[in-house]
């Protein structure tokens, strides 16, 4: 099984430091893990770094690798180039880095992913004339179509409609769980965070806060403290956790 720990991490951009001292314990395949925190925290960031786009000192430490490239990275706003069609984009998205020679195992892999992610209809499109909900459906189908032991994914919810947060978010645990995959997904949605992560990583202006199991993670001391509002965690009807949010905490934060 996968595994991906962080000794001392930090990150910095032209000399200022915006990510210090992230140290997890190894966060094992199989879960699906919530990165959290406000605005300007650092989340992107870490993903960045831990994907090896930004230098820095610390450690990354990955374990059970069984492919050349185990992880796929989903940035916020993947600039897909607008002119190709959806199917080329993940096509393309899953070569790059692999030999130039296009095999049926790979166009096997595309449509499995479009069919995973109920795209099919769209495959022939234009990436440039998706609405933004659907663009970002592909971009999700170009990172898994890369057959990713991690997955890291940013925000990868933030342009969909409510249905589609919840069968992405279903989905993505499902392979986790399935398919032994660590997939750690930056979200600003706390409520999602508590329905679907195993786990929770808290960053705050840069550190990291908390980590560890979600219900443990996101209690009425941290939304306080790291997320400004008045809140707390109670059981629906049917036993799963909700955040019922009260408002704004008393105290206030410099802004993002
Ligand atoms: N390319 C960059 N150059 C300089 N500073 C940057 C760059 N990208 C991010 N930063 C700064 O680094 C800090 C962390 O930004 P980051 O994008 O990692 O936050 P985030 O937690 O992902 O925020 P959000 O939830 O708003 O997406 C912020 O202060 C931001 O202004």
């Amino acid at each position: 099984m996968v595994s991906l720990q962080l000794t001392d991490l930090s990150a910095a951009y032209r000399g200022k430091t915006v990510l210090s001292g992230i140290s997890t314990p190894a966060l094992q395949g199989g879960q699906l893990v919530a990165l959290l925190g406000p605005n300007g925290a650092g989340k992107s960031t870490l993903f960045r770094r831990i994907f090896g786009l930004l230098s820095g000192p610390g450690k990354i430490l990955v374990e059970g690798v069984t492919s050349a490239r185990p992880i796929a990275y989903m940035p916020q706003d993947n600039g897909a180039r607008p002119v190709l069609s959806v199917y080329e984009s993940i096509l393309l998205a899953r070569m790059q880095g692999r030999r130039l020679k296009v095999l049926s195992e790979d166009h096997a892999e595309v449509e499995r992913v479009l069919n995973l992610l109920g795209i099919a209809h769209l495959r022939s499109q234009n990436v440039g004339d998706l609405s933004g909900g659907q663009r970002q459906m592909v971009n999700a189908a170009q990172a898994l179509a890369q057959q990713p032991q991690i997955l890291l994914m940013d925000e990868p919810t933030s342009a969909l409609d409510l249905s589609r947060q919840l069968d992405l978010l279903s989905l993505l645990r499902r392979l986790a769980q399935d398919e032994g995959l660590l997939i750690v997904i930056a979200l600003h949605d706390l409520g999602h965070a508590l329905r679907f992560a195993d786990t929770a990583m808290v960053i705050d202006q840069g550190r990291l806060a908390a980590c560890g199991p979600t219900d443990e993670v996101v209690t009425p001391m941290l939304l306080r403290e790291v997320f400004d509002v008045e809140a707390r965690v109670e059981p629906c009807s049917r036993g799963a956790p909700q955040l019922i949010v009260e408002g704004r905490a008393m105290r206030q934060r410099e802004p993002a």
